[in-house]
């Protein structure tokens, strides 16, 4: 196995992967080092999920199943860049993408028929969503801004909207009838541990498995919860008519590729409510065209589009006025008329909340302007966080990069823990009745009523994981001096269950002099809001999905993105996986770069996920010169911030791969720099002199080709000798690290 394993992945930063593992491999060969690849991008995995439909040549293997087995062995050293977690129409568009370039792959069987069209579904099923994180995160999550990012966002604080007390931005939830009120959760003891089923059992007392082998061991705790069907559509329909009232936009925000079977679901609730007229007008040739809401208004826009013409008229009009006669949606692209409700995956939380706030509480309008707007996010159990730090910045003003404090997280995320872990034991209710979870002996732990329609789901986080994060809290808590607030809420039953573990495991620790506490999340967010405004600092210790929520949160509002972050997981057998930032792939910096040959897309996060990658192989494996390489890293990093040469946004400036050119630069110049290692100070010596010397003609060579179009040759499976010569174009450069 190589030393370091390098993930590739698709969009913009498999993009800067052309530039940047080039540079990788040069120097850390310098030390003997080997750096592998695997690919986890959506197109490799579809590959590999379907050799019998391809050539010998084009049959890909598992580098999923195999990195997933590979961050289990105690030398695992991995980093992992932002992958595609793809929607339904993702997923469809790579298809045919891999199609047209020759691939015979069978197309999605939305409605499979037989045998071989049910296997084509699961697997492509499988393929969807957040299908890869779950897999290699056999660690909890260490994510914090470096010493040097937040040092540098205050010198050089970014943008932030102006918050005014008048703003009637504000979040909207359900609150009852959701999954955080219908919450139960056990903590499964001896006698419960084995194989569960999960069942629905019907008003004529007919029982049906949903699922029939659900393993689980004594101290898992599982909890289980529906929401109603019927609330959340009559929810929807009361915030849609309340945005127009007040004049403000509608947004949803979800994440339905975390929670790939829920939250779509959820959201073809509200494509419905927003689009209700057309719905009950055009039901039979809706249902003739097999629309399904919860793929989004662009492919019912698409199938409508399939229809004769005058048809096709009728009903775009009729589409055009529920738009225009609903209040303002909250738009993905004016320009293009792309609504958040066009495709679910558009809106991801994690990175449409923090960026709405980081804005003053605005979003951008059918207008192209920016307005106040209602935020809804229809379970009650973390929206309160939100509304906590929007309430903040209303009464407060907007928060000042230049003197905040930070928030780090520490995050129960290992082995598929709580409701990211959810998605093979949600369902939609078939009828009335009830759902329950029925353990080995047959005694059923936990049951639902339901009615048909509601969305049921049941998670489990396993013991060993919740040992490990309460030790990784304490472990960061005494590194770093700050203060830990375990984010749980005694009221909810979940987080009732988990607070019996941290008083339980936290004495295992020596937690003297330590200030840890308890607090439930909307005033956890309260306090540590009012911290950082005051310049101090507080480590949130916290689930899954305010680990997603709260590393885009606090980054993107501390120092502009959350691309910056250092994301570690420290693997529970003792290997590392390195994460790079915390936020996305940024499909629009791919557009970018197709339109005018320019990436914005920042490289920071691997350049630390691989400095602490180098770190960990050197403490591993007693390797000295990977030190080296760290400690350098290290200083070529404080140096690019120092001298502002990370990308800018705009053609003219330096982009991703001028910012790779000067990382290489002051890495070979720390290099050579430094006494520890003679070996490796005079192999970078005569590099970074060349490094140095060409550094006009390099910057012209990379800057030359901006301004016009780029062409990779695919979206999402490009080959790579385009990729690479358009994410390489300096002729001086590529001789020096060749
Ligand atoms: N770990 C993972 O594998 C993750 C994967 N995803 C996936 O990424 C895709 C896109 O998600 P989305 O929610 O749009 O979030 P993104 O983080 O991709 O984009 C949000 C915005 O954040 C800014 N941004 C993010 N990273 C960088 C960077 N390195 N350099 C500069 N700017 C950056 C960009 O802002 P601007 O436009 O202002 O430049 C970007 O448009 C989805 O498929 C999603 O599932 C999402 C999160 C994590
Ligand atoms: O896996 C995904 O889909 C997204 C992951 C994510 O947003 C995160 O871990 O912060
Ligand atoms: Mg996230």
């Amino acid at each position: 196995m190589a030393d370091i394993i390098y993930t590739k992945v698709d969009e913009a930063p498999e993009l800067a992967s052309a530039s940047f593992l080039p540079i990788i491999r040069a120097f850390t060969k310098a030390a003997g080092l080997t750096i592998g690849t695997r690919d986890i991008s959506l197109a490799g995995r579809i590959l590999a999920n379907f050799p019998e439909y391809l050539t010998d040549e084009q049959k890909q293997s598992d580098a999923l199943a195999e990195l997933g087995e590979m961050v289990k062995q105690p030398d695992a050293n991995v980093i992992k860049l932002p992958n595609i977690s793809a929607s339904q129409p993702q997923l469809n568009a790579a298809v045919k993408e891999l199609q047209d370039q020759g691939y015979k792959l069978p197309d999605y069987p939305a409605d499979p028929q037989n045998d071989e069209e049910k296997s084509v579904k699961a697997r492509y099923d499988a393929i969807k969503g957040s299908a890869v994180n779950p897999v290699l995160r056999e660690g909890n999550s260490d994510r914090r801004a470096p010493k040097a990012v937040k040092e540098y966002a205050k010198k050089n604080p970014h943008r932030m909207g102006e918050w005014l007390p008048s703003s009637k931005t504000h979040v909207a939830t359900m609150g009852q009838d959701d999954f955080r009120s219908n919450e139960k959760s056990v903590t499964i003891a001896a006698a419960s541990a084995g194989t569960a089923k999960i069942e629905f059992v019907g008003k004529d007392g007919a029982t049906t498995t949903l699922k029939g082998d659900w393993p689980l061991e004594e101290g898992d705790v599982i909890d289980a919860t529906y929401m109603s069907a019927k609330a959340l559509s009559a929810f929807l329909e009361q915030e849609i008519q309340d945005s127009k009232d007040q004049g403000v936009l509608f947004s949803l925000h979800m994440k339905a590729t975390m929670m790939k079977v829920s939250d779509p679901i959820i959201f073809g609730h509200c494509v419905k409510a927003f689009l209700k007229d057309v719905f009950d007008k055009h039901a039979a040739t809706f249902a003739d065209l097999s629309v399904n809401p919860d793929l989004g208004i662009g492919d019912l826009e698409a199938k409508v589009a399939t229809l004769p013409a005058d048809k096709a008229a009728e009903i775009q009009a009729d589409i055009k006025s529920a738009l225009s006669n609903g209040p303002d949606m909250y738009m993905v692209n004016s320009d293009k008329g792309i609504t958040n409700l066009h495709v679910s995956s558009d809106v991801i939380i994690d990175a449409s909340m923090p960026a709405l706030i980081r804005a003053g509480g605005k979003g951008w309008g059918p207008d192209g302007n920016e307005h106040d707007a209602k935020c809804v996010i229809p379970d009650s159990s973390y929206a309160g966080v939100y509304s906590a730090v929007i309430d903040f910045c209303r009464e407060n003003g907007a928060l000042d990069p230049a003197k905040m404090g930070t928030v780090p997280n520490v995050g129960l995320m290992a082995q598929k823990a709580e409701e990211y872990g959810s998605h093979p034991q949600t369902f939609k209710a078939p009828a009335d009745g009830t759902i329950r979870v029925v353990d080995a002996a047959g005694t059923p732990l936990i049951e639902h009523g339901v009615e048909e329609g509601d969305i049921w789901r049941a998670c489990r986080t396993k013991d060993a994981p919740i040992r490990d994060w309460v030790k990784l809290g304490v472990t960061r808590s005494r590194l770093s001096g700050m203060p830990g607030v375990f984010w749980l809420d005694k009221s909810r039953a979940h987080d009732a269950e988990l607070i019996k573990k941290v008083e339980a495991y936290l004495p295992d620790h020596d937690t003297s002099g330590l200030d840890l506490k308890v607090m439930a999340p909307t005033e956890a967010a309260k306090y540590s809001t009012e911290r950082i405004a005051r310049g101090e600092d507080t480590i949130a210790i916290t689930g899954n999905v305010l680990r997603d929520y709260l590393t885009d949160l606090y980054p993107i509002l501390e120092v502009g993105t959350s691309a910056k972050m250092l994301s570690i997981v420290p693997l529970m057998n003792g290997g590392g996986l390195f994460e790079t930032g915390a936020g996305g792939s940024a499909p629009k910096h791919v557009q970018q770069l197709q339109e005018e040959n320019y990436l914005r897309w920042d490289s920071l996060g691997e350049f630390c996920a691989l400095g602490a990658s180098l770190e960990h192989l050197a403490n591993a494996k007693g390797n000295d010169k990977a030190q080296v390489l760290a400690d350098a890293l290290d200083k070529a990093i404080e140096g690019l911030l120092d001298n502002d040469k990370s990308p800018a946004r705009r053609v003219g400036g330096l982009d991703n791969r001028g910012s790779h050119f000067y990382i290489a630069l002051y890495w070979a110049k720390a290099l050579s720099d430094q006494d520890q290692d003679a070996d490796l100070k005079s192999h970078f010596a005569p590099i970074a002199a060349a490094l140095s010397d060409g550094e006009a003609t390099i910057v012209s060579e990379l800057n030359g080709v901006q301004g016009s179009p780029a062409d990779t040759g695919g979206y999402y499976h490009a080959p790579q000798a385009k990729v690479d010569a358009v994410m390489r174009p300096s002729a001086t450069l590529n001789g020096i690290i060749g």
